[in-house]
């Protein structure tokens, strides 16, 4: 079987440290970590492409540099975590657990992100490119114009020119094939022969305006309504997407 790929990357700016490590990991400290995402599909969209890199990157990016860039990755148990909270500073928590219901916004906002970590314990570089590798999986799910049968392929993740991470899911990261639109009915996430994409507006998915402030998802320009609603971390995690 013939296998089509793109890539995307993107990069930001993030302290992290791993107290379980080495005596040099213990200490906060920080690097531009590059990320690096494939997405395979068996055959290409009618519009000639994987995925169309314009609104895959816009969704990515949107989640990248809301909860990550300039931020501090730790673990939920590390007392780090609190103090630069506190202090008004960006921190991404792996291993939290979800808040009280009776917690206030701002916190129930933060853990719709972080429960793409909350099986990880610790921000290693394999455990970040776990996290964005689902992450990158939910905004592909859905409408965005992609392939029939698009999927994740892998997600590399570095953290210093000698140091990076491969994340490649123990499925082949495919969804089910799309069933096969009706004449004249695009089907979700397909764009219709014919029909130009015109940006932010895959055919056959009507962009709602307005949407998920409340999913924690960065009203970024651009970003398709459901496009953001696909990168929801408050989306229940199915078995195979909490295996990945
Ligand atoms: N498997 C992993 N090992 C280590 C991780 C990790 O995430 N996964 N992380 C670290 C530290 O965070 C540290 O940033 C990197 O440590 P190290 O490569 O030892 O340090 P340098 O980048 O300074 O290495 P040099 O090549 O000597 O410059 C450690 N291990």
């Amino acid at each position: 079987m013939t296998m089509h790929q793109i890539c995307v990357r993107h990069n930001f700016e993030s302290a992290h440290r791993l107290p379980h490590l080495n005596d040099k990991c213990k200490n906060l400290h920080g690097h531009s970590w590059w990320v690096e995402v494939t997405v395979s599909a068996p055959a290409l969209g009618d519009d000639g492409t994987v995925v169309e890199f314009g609104i895959f990157k816009k969704a990515l990016r949107a989640f990248v540099d809301e909860y990550l860039d300039h931020g501090a990755m730790l673990g939920d148990q590390d007392p780090l975590a609190s103090v630069l909270a506190d202090h008004g500073c960006k921190v991404y928590r792996f291993g939290a657990s979800p808040p009280r219901p009776d917690r206030h916004d701002g916190e129930r906002s933060r853990w719709q992100a972080e429960r793409h970590a909350t099986d990880l314990a610790y921000p290693t570089v394999e455990a970040v490119a776990v996290m964005l590798g689902r992450v990158a999986r939910q905004a592909l799910q859905g409408m965005l114009p992609c392939a029939a049968g698009a999927g994740l392929g892998h997600v590399k993740v570095t953290e210093t020119h000698t140091n990076s991470a491969h994340f490649v899911p123990a499925t082949s990261g495919l969804p089910p094939a799309r069933e096969p639109a009706a004449a004249g009915t695009p089907a979700a996430g397909t764009l219709a022969a014919g029909t130009p994409a015109v940006a932010g507006t895959p055919a056959g998915t009507p962009a709602t305006a307005g949407t998920p402030a409340a999913a924690g998802i960065p009203a970024a320009a651009g970003i398709p309504a459901q496009a953001r609603q696909d990168i929801d971390p408050a989306a229940p995690l199915t078995r195979e997407r909490s295996r990945m």
